[in-house]
């Protein structure tokens, strides 16, 4: 490989024809660095990581880290190329990895590589677990009623970027085709337009909405809501609806509750109801803060699900804590929710708990459940003990300001 260095002690994951993992006792885990505060969580994620799989397994587990690249680093080590062929091919071929975050410019320059990584290996899922940690300052009465795993369909929609400038000669073919073939007479202004796509299908809905589901089942929860805005965009954000609600009965036997479209099945497992229900985008924004007990698995579209991880991720302390996983049938890329907060770059300042928690989420995935809960353990004591970062310590009475690298101690420290 050109510039990745693969370790000499460690293993590859393999995943076996069930779709279950073969996990090594020193699994070579590929991970980014990423822009911006990258610099500061990544190597504190590393350290936290390292010390709970040491503690959980005796020394007889350890991953070995593999450094890829992409974004401006991989542009500096590549000669100006910002997203590696190798990098791609790294995290397909080694199953499991974790990112940093990316930066991705605002109206011009090249589109996000947080999204390419995505579509490239087509991780149609971004799973988005939010909940409270007792201690953590909140803006809300009642955090703890906080506890709800978004499923973001990751492949489509507005998202996907298709999109054409104002005044290129593509945008302008495009109102065109629009008004002359289509009989669209609704561009309000059709000179100088810039227009964008916006695909949203049945099996990208139904693949995604089938994940959903089938995680509310393994880990028992009681519900299941599916967030759009299908009053208004009634063929992609209301077709999204309609094929939850379809696949939901066809495949999981959910009955209609008094004529549907809501509608519930019984748990194979537990015997417990799951209800599937629906909330409109707009509305599910006032729910979540007057009503969150109400709320558990949601699934939703990509846009919706973007805004929606940032604004419960406030109700439990902010961004700064927020894991996350991009999950295909195969491959795992964990990443934090937040972004590279370029302003704090560099200065071991912010909270590494959103890529620490995205690593204790990727433990899970390896089957590695002792170190997981190490993790959290190491968090919720550096949490109680008031030892925080400036965002936490900023909000909170008598804490004691720490920075990323001394949170990082301080997780440690509590995992005994
Ligand atoms: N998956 C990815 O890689 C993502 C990449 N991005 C990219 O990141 C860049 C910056 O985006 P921006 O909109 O500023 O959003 P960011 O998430 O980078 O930062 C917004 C604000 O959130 C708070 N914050 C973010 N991370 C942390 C942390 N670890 N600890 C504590 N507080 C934190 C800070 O708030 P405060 O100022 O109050 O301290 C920060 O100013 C853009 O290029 C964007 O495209 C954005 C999101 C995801
Ligand atoms: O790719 C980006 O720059 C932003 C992505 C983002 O905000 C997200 O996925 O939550
Ligand atoms: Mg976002």
């Amino acid at each position: 490989m050109g510039h990745i260095q693969v370790p000499a002690n460690g293993e590859k994951v393999t995943v076996n024809a069930d779709g279950s993992l073969n996990v090594p006792n020193t699994p070579i885990i590929p991970f980014i660095e990423g822009d911006g505060i990258g610099v500061d969580i990544t190597p504190v994620m590393r350290k936290v990581i390292d010390a709970a799989v040491s503690k959980a397994y005796s020394g007889e587990k350890a991953i070995a880290w593999m450094e890829i690249f992409c974004g401006e680093k991989a542009a500096e080590t590549y000669s100006g190329d910002w997203f590696p062929a190798e990098t791609l091919e790294a995290i397909r071929d080694y199953v499991v990895s974790i990112k940093g975050p990316l930066t991705t410019p605002v109206g011009g320059g090249f589109r996000s590589l947080n999204v390419a990584l995505r579509q490239e290996l087509d991780l149609y899922v971004c799973q988005r677990p939010v909940r409270w940690f007792s201690g953590v300052p909140s803006p809300v009465k009642e955090p703890n009623k906080v506890d709800m795993v978004i499923f973001r369909e990751n492949s489509e929609d507005i998202y996907a970027g298709i999109e054409w400038k104002a005044g290129t000669d593509e945008a302008n073919k495009v109102v065109k085709f629009l008004q002359d073939e289509m009989g669209v007479k609704k561009i309000r202004f059709p000179q100088n337009v810039g227009i964008g796509v916006k695909p949203v299908s049945e099996e990208g809905t139904k693949r995604l909405v089938r994940k959903a589901l089938q995680y509310t089942i393994d880990q028992d929860r009681d519900s299941l809501t599916l967030v759009h805005k299908g009053n208004i965009m009634k063929f992609t954000e209301g077709a999204f609806a309609d094929w939850g609600y379809e696949l939901a009965r066809e495949e999981f036997g959910a009955q209609p509750i008094d004529g549907g479209p809501w509608c519930s099945f019984k748990n194979p497992n537990t015997g417990k109801e799951i209800v599937v229900k629906d909330v409109i985008a707009d509305a599910m924004l006032q729910q979540i803060l007057l009503r969150p007990a109400e709320y558990d698995v949601i699934a939703t579209l990509n846009l919706n699900g973007d805004y929606l991880s940032d604004a419960l991720a406030a109700q439990v302390g902010g961004i700064g804590i927020a894991p996350g996983a991009n999950l295909s049938d195969e491959v795992a890329l964990f990443e934090a929710t937040h972004g590279t907060a370029p302003k704090y770059a560099g200065q071991d300042k912010v909270n590494p708990g959103s890529l620490i928690l995205s690593a204790e989420m990727m433990l899970r995935h390896l089957g590695w459940n002792e170190a997981a809960e190490l993790v959290v353990k190491g968090m919720e004591g550096a949490i109680e003990a008031k030892t925080v970062t400036y965002d936490f310590e900023r909000l909170m009475d008598g804490a004691e300001l720490k920075s990323c690298s001394e949170f990082g101690e301080a997780v440690i420290k509590h995992m005994a």
